[in-house]
C-alpha cells in the first residue's frame, strides 16, 4: 500500500494524493511542464534544481527509466507531481520504473492529484513555494511552504556546476530518437572532425548540449562556473559557450563580471541561463515570469526573418526587453506572451537564446543555432 501524501501551496491551497518514490517532506517552487514525453530528461535537467515539477500530461512513467536518456548524473527536482503514475514500464530500453528511480535518489513523488486544477491555479496565481509531504498535516505543510526559500535571489549553480575542468569525450548519440527496429549503437551519428576548440561554462549543463556541440564540430572543454575570464582566455579558445542552469540569473554577480570581460575578446553563445547571464553582463536586467515557460510547444519567432519555430523551454526568468543593454538587438520573441527569446550584440560576436535548441526533450526546429555558433566563429576569425 502506498502512503498518502499532500502538496501544500504557500497561499493555503492543498492537494491530497498518493506518495511514490521516496517519502518524507520537501519544499520548493512548484511549477508545471506541458511536455507530453521526456519526464526523465526533465527530472535530470540541472536547471530544475530547487523546484517541484508538475507534469500536465495525464500519465507519467509508462516507458520507465533508461540510463542513457539522463541529462546529468542524477535527478535534480525536489519533488515530482503527476496525475497518474504508471509503475509498469513498457519499453524494451527501460531498466527501472520511475518510482524505483525516484526512491533510489530520495526524491518524493505524488500522484492521484488533479494536475489540471493545480496548473490552472498556478497560471492565475503564479508559480509559488510549496511543500510536498507524507508526514505533515495540511496546516504544518502550508507553514513549511511559507517558511521555505524563494526562487528569487537563489544561487543553485554552485550545487550543480562541475568541480573540475574536463574535456568532453565526444560521446555521440542521435538527437532524434532511433526507430525501435534499429539498435541504439547502430544509429549513432558519426562524429564530424572537431574543428573549433571551445570552452563551455557549466552552470548545470545538459548532456545533449555537449553532444550537439560535438556533433557540430566543437572540441569542448567544460569549466566550473567560478572560472575566471583570464583563465578561460589563457586556454586560447575559438569561442566560449554559456550553459543553461538553475536559479535566479540576477544572483550570479561573480559570473556576470567574468562574462563581461569575455565580450569582445572571444565569440560567445549562450543558452537559457547563459542567455540571461549575457543580459546581465552587458548591463541589462532579468525579471521573474509569473509562471514561466516549461514544455515542448513554445512558439518562437525570429524577428529578422519572420520564421516561427516550435521550441523546448524551461525557464522562470526572462530578459527585460524594456531595459535592454546597449548594442543589443532582440532577435527572437515568444509568440505566447511576446517575451524576449533571443538577443545578439550589434557590436561583438555574441548571441544567445532563451529556449533550448538541444531539445531533450522536445522538438528540433531550433537545431541550427549550434551551426550558427560555428559560422559566427568562422566569421570572426
Ligand atoms: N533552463 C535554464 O537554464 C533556466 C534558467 C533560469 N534558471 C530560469 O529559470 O529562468
Amino acid at each position: 500500500m502506498r502512503k498518502k501524501a499532500l502538496l501544500a501551496l504557500e497561499d493555503g491551497r492543498v492537494f491530497q494524493g498518493t506518495a511514490f518514490g521516496h517519502d518524507g517532506t520537501t519544499t520548493g517552487e512548484v511549477c508545471f511542464n506541458t511536455s507530453m514525453t521526456g519526464y526523465q530528461e526533465i527530472l535530470t535537467d540541472p536547471s530544475y534544481r530547487g523546484q517541484i515539477v508538475t507534469m500536465t500530461y495525464p500519465q507519467i512513467g509508462n516507458y520507465g527509466i533508461t540510463a542513457e536518456d539522463s541529462e546529468s548524473a542524477q535527478p535534480h527536482v525536489r519533488g515530482f507531481v503527476v496525475g497518474e503514475l504508471c509503475d509498469v514500464p513498457s519499453s524494451w530500453r527501460s531498466t527501472q520504473s520511475l518510482s524505483d528511480y525516484l526512491a533510489e535518489h530520495k526524491v518524493l513523488g505524488i500522484d492521484d492529484i488533479d494536475t489540471r486544477a493545480l496548473t490552472k491555479h498556478l497560471r492565475s496565481a503564479g508559480a509559488m513555494r510549496s511543500c510536498l509531504t507524507t508526514e505533515l498535516s495540511e496546516e504544518e505543510a502550508v507553514k513549511a511552504a511559507q517558511a521555505s526559500d524563494s526562487m528569487l535571489g537563489a544561487d543553485f549553480v554552485k550545487e550543480v556546476t562541475t568541480d573540475k575542468t574536463y574535456h568532453w569525450d565526444g560521446e555521440s548519440r542521435p538527437w532524434t530518437i532511433p526507430s525501435v527496429s534499429q539498435s541504439i549503437e547502430g544509429n549513432y551519428l558519426p562524429l564530424s572532425e572537431a574543428k573549433y576548440k571551445i570552452v563551455a561554462y557549466d552552470f548545470g549543463i545538459k548532456r545533449n548540449i555537449l553532444r550537439r556541440l560535438r556533433q557540430e564540430g566543437f572540441d569542448v572543454t567544460v569549466v566550473p562556473a567560478t572560472t575566471s575570464a583570464s583563465d578561460v582566455l589563457a586556454m586560447s579558445p575559438d569561442g566560449v559557450f554559456l550553459s543553461n542552469g538553475p536559479g535566479d540569473p540576477a544572483s550570479l554577480d561573480y559570473v556576470h563580471k567574468e562574462v563581461r570581460e569575455l565580450i569582445g575578446r572571444t565569440p560567445l553563445f549562450g543558452i537559457c541561463l547563459g542567455h540571461q547571464l549575457l543580459t546581465h553582463a552587458c548591463g541589462g536586467k532579468t525579471y521573474k515570469l509569473k509562471f514561466g515557460h516549461r514544455g515542448g510547444n513554445q512558439p518562437v519567432q525570429d524577428l529578422r526573418t519572420g520564421k516561427v519555430e516550435i521550441t523546448a523551454q524551461n525557464h522562470g526568468f526572462a530578459t527585460d526587453g524594456e531595459n535592454l543593454p546597449p548594442d543589443t538587438e532582440v532577435t527572437h520573441i515568444n509568440l505566447n506572451d511576446q517575451t524576449v527569446e533571443g538577443t545578439r550584440s550589434t557590436k561583438d560576436p555574441v548571441f544567445s537564446v532563451q529556449h533550448h535548441p538541444e531539445a531533450a526533450p522536445g522538438p528540433n526546429d531550433s537545431k541550427e543555432f549550434f551551426v550558427d555558433f560555428a559560422k559566427m566563429i568562422e566569421g570572426s576569425r
